[in-house]
C-alpha cells in the first residue's frame, strides 16, 4: 500500500567529518533509495540539512559560524550547491525533485499553514520528491525553527505522513550519547514518549561537529510526530538503504510507535505550529480540569501571567513551578487578563465594562501537551 514517507538527514551524514566536504556515496544511495520509494508507489519527501555545512566547505571555513549574519550568507552559498547535487543525482534517476525553503513565520498564519500543504499535495501528486530545508538565509533569529528535526516533524505532521526518518552519524538511540558512554544501552523501541521518560536517557547538550540539535531535537521530533500518528525511526544515515528494510520490518534504528488517537490537524497547529508568546500559570483546580476533565480554563484558575500577547495569540498553560501543560489560543490580552484573573467568569463583565469570552481559552482551542 502506498505510504508517505519523510526522511530527514543531518549534516553530520551529508558531509565528512574531517573536511566538511559532501558525503557523495550517501547522498548517491540517499537518492536510488528514495527513487526506488517512489517508484513503489509511495510519497516520498526528503528534508535536508546542510546548507551551512556545505558553504563552509566551499568557502573553505573551518567551523559552523555564530554570527547570524555570517551563517545566513554561508547558508545562501551552500544552499544552491546542495540542491544542485540533489538536482544531478535524482536528475540521473529520472526522479524530479522540487526545492522548497520554509520558515516559521509560515506556518503560524493558518491560512499559510493550509497553503503550504497544499502545495505538498500538489508536488507529491505530481510525483516529485520535494527537498525541503528551512530557509536560513531570511529567517530571523526570533521565528525560527532552529533545527531540522524540529521542522521534518511538523513537515510530517502537515502531511498525515506514516513515517519519519531521522537518520544521522549513529544508528539508534542510547541510554545516553555513546560518545561519551561507551557502555550505553541501545534502545529499539520507544512505545510512548511517557516511556521514554521513565527510561531517562541522557542527551547531553551537544550534537555532533556540524550537527546542530544533537539528540534532544529528535526526541522532541519523535515527540510532535508521533503525536499526529507518524512513526518515527532514529537510524544511521550512512547507510540509507536501511530504510526499505525497516519498511519491510527489520528491526533496525530506534522506532517511537504513532498515538493511535492522533491529534486533530488542527490542534496540531495550535500546539507546535503557532509560537507562544505569552505564558499563564494555572492553580491545581484549573490543571486537573483542563488536564483530566478536558474542560476549558476559566479566569478563576489563573494566578500569574508571564510575556506579552494579544486576545487570539498562542501561550503556554503551566502549573504553579512552570511545567508546559498545554498550549491554546487565548481569548484576552495580558491588559485585560491582568484585570480578570483569579475571578469567577460571572464578575468579567463589570470588571471590564465589555461583555468577553466565558472562557479564557476555550477546549476547542486548547491541545495538551
Ligand atoms: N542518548 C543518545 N543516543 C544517541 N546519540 C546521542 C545521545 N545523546 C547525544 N547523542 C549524540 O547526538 C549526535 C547526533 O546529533 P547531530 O550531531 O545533531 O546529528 P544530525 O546532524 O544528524 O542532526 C550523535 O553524534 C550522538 O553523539
Ligand atoms: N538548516 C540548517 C540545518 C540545521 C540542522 O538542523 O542541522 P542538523 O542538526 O545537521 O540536522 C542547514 O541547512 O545547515
Amino acid at each position: 500500500m502506498s505510504k508517505t514517507i519523510v526522511v530527514k538527514i543531518g549534516t553530520s551524514s551529508l558531509t565528512q567529518p574531517e573536511t566538511g566536504q559532501l558525503a557523495i556515496s550517501t547522498i548517491a544511495i540517499l537518492a536510488e533509495t528514495l527513487s526506488h520509494l517512489r517508484r513503489q508507489g509511495h510519497q516520498v519527501i526528503l528534508v535536508s540539512s546542510g546548507a551551512v555545512g556545505v558553504g563552509c566547505a566551499r568557502l573553505g571555513l573551518t567551523e559552523r559560524p555564530k554570527a547570524i549574519a555570517l551563517k545566513q550568507a554561508v547558508a545562501a552559498v551552500g544552499q544552491g550547491r546542495l540542491i544542485r547535487v540533489y538536482d544531478d543525482l535524482f536528475t540521473t534517476l529520472q526522479q524530479p525533485i522540487a526545492q522548497v525553503l520554509l520558515t516559521r513565520s509560515d506556518l503560524v498564519q493558518r491560512s499559510r499553514y493550509l497553503n503550504i500543504y497544499n502545495t505538498f499535495k500538489e508536488l507529491l501528486e505530481l510525483g516529485v520528491i520535494p527537498v525541503v530545508n528551512e530557509n536560513d538565509t531570511v529567517a530571523v533569529e526570533e521565528l525560527k525553527f532552529g533545527d531540522n528535526d524540529t521542522l521534518s516533524a511538523l513537515v510530517a505532521s502537515l502531511v498525515h505522513a506514516d513515517w519519519l526518518f531521522l537518520l544521522t552519524d549513529v544508528d539508534r538511540l542510547y541510554s545516553a550519547d555513546p560518545r561519551f558512554v561507551p557502555d550505553a544501552q541501545p534502545i529499539a523501541l520507544v512505545s510512548s514518549i511517557k516511556e521514554l521518560e521513565e527510561l531517562q536517557v541522557q542527551t547531553g547538550t551537544q550534537g555532533s561537529q556540524w550537527g546542530t540539535g544533537g539528540m534532544v531535537t529528535k526526541i522532541s521530533a519523535a515527540r510532535i510526530a508521533t503525536a499526529a500518528g507518524v512513526r518515527t525511526v532514529i537510524t544511521e544515515g550512512k547507510c540509507p538503504q536501511n530504510i526499505e528494510k525497516i519498511l519491510q520490518g527489520e528491526p533496525i534504528g530506534t522506532h517511537f510507535e504513532p498515538h493511535l488517537e492522533p491529534t486533530s490537524a488542527r490542534k496540531r497547529w495550535i500546539a507546535y505550529g503557532l509560537v507562544p508568546s505569552g505564558k499563564l500559570y494555572l492553580d491545581e483546580g484549573a490543571v486537573v480540569a483542563i488536564s483530566q476533565a478536558g474542560k476549558s480554563l476559566l479566569a478563576a484558575g489563573i494566578t500569574a501571567l508571564a510575556g506579552e500577547f494579544d486576545a487570539q495569540d498562542a501561550v503556554l498553560l503551566c502549573d504553579s513551578k512552570g511545567n508546559e501543560i498545554a498550549r491554546g489560543i487565548v481569548n484576552y490580552s495580558k491588559a485585560e487578563l491582568q484585570q480578570i484573573c483569579g475571578r469567577h467568569s460571572s464578575e468579567i463583565p463589570v470588571i471590564l465594562g465589555y461583555e468577553g469570552a466565558e472562557t479564557v481559552v476555550h477546549r476547542d482551542n486548547l491541545v495538551l501537551t
